[in-house]
């Protein structure tokens, strides 16, 4: 590798949040905590806050095939992620540019709803997810709503929570993350079903918050990073788990409805403990 080009950098490919607290702003954030270089594709724009989103614009087929051409022209992206993504042909093209350049492994975010009740993915465009895009994914880290969505089933159980597991495995992705955030049970159980078929499940308690708007694009993000770092994806997820945990359990306070994450939260906890 170029060695001028050589400090590890990662990629978002999403929607922006003028709240700064989800989309490209969180995932640029929770980047730079995990010390990457972060770089990304805008989808589309959006007019939200800790309330709820107020208005979307998804951007031209043109803009976002130029901005994968830019960074494939100068920059050395070792990992890269997608989110919001609005509809059918911005997939389209997003799935495209992926299978066009390298950008290293790429984790898959099927954002569908906003934590305020916004639809920020068609139903056409979940479709082209399932048949396309998944199959470059060598991660997909749905919730759970998302993850019903995905295999068209309800998910009651925990086994049911493995079967859909294997199922949206089948649909293409190589490792599969199903995120337990949703709900109201004490323990927070999500569970990681990797590309060999062995699967394990990470429980933390849950934090008795309204402070998570974002929980998703931070996971993910903290995930792209480690795989930027030359991590296994194993230990990847598992780096993501406790960045999110320390940055929802380290409250601050903005806005009035589903508050943004402390992204600074896992640093302060090392330095301290480094002290
Ligand atoms: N209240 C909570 N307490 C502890 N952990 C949580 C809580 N809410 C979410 N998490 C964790 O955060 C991560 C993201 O899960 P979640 O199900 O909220 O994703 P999401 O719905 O995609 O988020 P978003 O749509 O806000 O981006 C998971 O690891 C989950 O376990
Ligand atoms: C732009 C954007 N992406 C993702 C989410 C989901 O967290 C959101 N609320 N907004």
């Amino acid at each position: 590798m170029n060695k001028i080009n050589s400090f590890p950098q990662a990629l978002t490919i999403a929607g922006t949040d003028s709240g700064g607290g989800a989309g490209i702003m969180a995932d640029m954030k929770t980047m730079q905590e995990c010390r990457v270089f972060a770089t990304a594709v805008v989808v589309a724009v959006t007019a939200q806050n800790t309330v709820g989103v107020q208005n979307f614009q998804a951007l031209s087929e043109e803009i976002i095939n130029d901005q994968f051409s830019s960074l494939n022209d100068d920059l050395e992206i070792r990992a890269c992620k997608s989110g919001m993504l609005a509809d059918a042909d911005h997939v389209d093209w997003v799935y495209q540019n992926l299978d066009k350049y390298d950008f290293g492994p790429f984790v898959l975010d099927p954002v569908m709803i906003a934590k305020g009740g916004a639809q920020l993915l068609s139903d056409q465009g979940i479709e082209m997810i399932k048949t396309k895009l998944i199959k470059l994914a060598t991660l997909i880290t749905p919730n759970m709503p998302e993850a019903e969505r995905l295999i068209d089933d309800k998910i009651e159980s925990q086994s049911g929570m493995l079967i859909a597991a294997q199922k949206i495995q089948k649909l293409g992705a190589k490792n599969v993350l199903i995120k337990g955030g949703h709900g109201d049970s004490e323990t927070v159980r999500d569970l990681v079903l990797l590309e060999d078929g062995n699967y394990f499940w990470m429980d933390s308690k849950r934090v008795h918050t309204d402070r998570t708007h974002g929980t998703g694009d931070t996971i993910s993000s903290a995930i792209v990073s480690r795989l930027a770092l030359g991590d296994d994806m194993r230990s990847a997820i598992l780096f993501g788990k406790d960045f999110v945990e320390k940055a929802i359990k380290n409250t601050i306070q903005v806005g009035h409805g589903h508050g943004p994450l402390n992204h600074w939260a896992y640093n302060l906890e090392q330095n301290k403990n480094a002290i």
